[in-house]
């Protein structure tokens, strides 16, 4: 119960770092499945809307199988290839493969997803990372355990990359003998949406067996359930806003060197337009080079313009290989700068989120990450704060910090960031001034 109050308590802050974009998403231990905009080339269509929907909840509670079983029920209409479990957590070469989704409900909004899973490490860089974007999520919870820590860590944290609504998916009920009991499965969830900022009173919860879909038996739990909760997902989440009309910015997430070609940066769009033969400017971790976008390429196909949440290759004039890295970011020229020092509101998490179980003092140094960086940081209580030298910042608590990278990254007011130590999120924050 403490525990609880001390979350509502952080939450007023974290509701402000919603808005726009995702900078970060959490760690996990879990395998997470993302319903991505990326697939294939004859199946990408800009006048379709699309939507990436990842499937988030405590280890075990049946995130694959429930991907599989979506796959499968939509299948039978159509809708989708079927991806069998053991395909879904692979490993493949080129680290995400499309499956695509047409929603087979008559929804005006989920006309097509693409499928994409990744490996687990893959799709935890990428979250943490911001490289890959979540625009909706359904949660899965076991109806045998109800609620666990990751269940509240994954809710916090997709509330803090800017996931406003979800969908809840109450797994194995095939398990549940007792209505009563998941009743309370019901009630506790809204409960715990309720905490984490969202709708509780309103998300959709879908109660079914992810395996008995899949297995093709007991329908009534099993494809009928499977089939409400695409409906669900068509009709309750919204597509997202893409931040197209503010100055191109592409996070270098890979650096390729293309004989004959030149240098290509890969990575996702954040926002704006870009057009071939346009000024860029790359930025962060040093330097800053001016040059020429000389091609767009887009599931292996060359493009003339790409735009907010695109996953595309830049080739760059004259840039060498060398020159150009993860972490740095690509924009239009002179949109924004880089720095080391700033001020921010950061949450700290407690360990029922997957954070520290001890406090933190002055200048201790965790590992900050702003969309594809990652750079040492120090974090001193903000300039003027009371007995800075003994203070203490403890898991749960929400406090302004000054923070000074280890290099220079692009970021502004509103940046979001993770910091993270021995492969644990332990905080979340948002930049709300620049100081050098
Ligand atoms: N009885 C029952 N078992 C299920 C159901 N759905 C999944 N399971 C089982 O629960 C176990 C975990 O399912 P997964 O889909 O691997 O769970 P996950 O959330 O992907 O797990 P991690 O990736 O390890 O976090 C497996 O043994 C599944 O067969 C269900 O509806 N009923
Ligand atoms: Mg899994």
């Amino acid at each position: 119960m403490i525990r609880i109050a001390v979350c509502k308590a952080a939450l007023p802050n974290l509701a402000s770092f919603s808005s726009a974009l995702p900078r970060s998403l959490p760690r996990t231990a879990l395998s997470l499945n993302l319903f991505a905009r990326r697939g294939y080339a004859e199946a990408y269509n800009r006048t379709k809307p699309h939507m990436n929907i990842g499937t988030i909840g405590h280890v075990d509670h049946g995130k694959t199988t429930l991907t599989a079983a979506i796959t499968k029920v939509l299948a039978e209409s159509g809708g989708a290839t079927f991806t069998g479990y053991d395909q879904i957590d692979k490993a493949p070469e080129e680290k995400a493969r499309g499956i695509t989704i047409n929603s087979a409900t008559s929804s005006t909004k989920l006309l097509r997803v693409t499928m994409v899973t990744l490996t687990v490490l893959d799709m935890l860089i990428n979250m943490i990372t911001g490289a890959a974007q979540m625009d909706g999520a359904i949660i899965v919870v076991s109806a045998t355990d109800g609620q666990m820590p990751q269940t509240r860590e994954h809710l916090l944290l997709a509330r803090q990359v800017g996931i406003k609504k979800l969908v809840v998916f109450i797994n194995k009920v095939d398990m549940i003998s007792d209505p009563e009991m998941l009743e309370l499965v019901d009630m506790e969830i809204r409960d715990l949406l309720s905490t984490y900022n969202f709708d509780g009173e309103n998300t959709p919860i879908v109660m079914g067996s992810a395996l008995a879909a899949l297995d093709g038996r007991n329908d009534d739990i099993g494809s009928t359930k499977i089939k409400e909760l695409v409906k669900a997902c068509d009709e309750w989440l919204e597509l997202p806003q893409r931040d197209l009309e503010k100055p191109f910015l592409l996070a270098v997430e890979d650096v390729f060197s293309i004989s004959g070609r030149g240098t290509v940066a890969t990575g996702r769009v954040e926002r704006g337009t870009a057009l071939k033969g346009t000024e860029v400017e790359i930025l962060g971790l040093g330097d800053s080079i001016k040059t020429t976008l000389t091609g767009i390429e887009m599931f292996h196909k060359e493009l003339d313009r790409a735009e907010a949440g695109d996953n595309m290759g830049a080739l760059l004039r004259g840039v060498k290989r060398e020159q150009i890295r993860r972490g740095q970011v690509i924009i239009e020229p002179g949109s924004m700068k880089a720095h080391k020092k700033f001020r921010a509101q950061v949450y700290i998490l407690t360990k029922d989120e997957g954070g520290r179980y001890t406090p933190f003092m002055q200048g201790y140094r965790p590992q900050l990450f702003l969309r594809t960086a990652d750079v040492t940081v120090t974090l001193n209580f903000a300039e003027g704060t009371p007995d800075a030298a003994e203070k203490m910042a403890m898991p749960g608590d929400n406090v302004e910090l000054d923070c000074e990278l280890y290099f220079d990254l692009a970021l502004e007011v509103g940046s979001r960031f993770t910091l993270r130590e021995a492969n644990r999120t332990i905080g979340t924050g948002v930049v709300t001034k620049i100081l050098e």
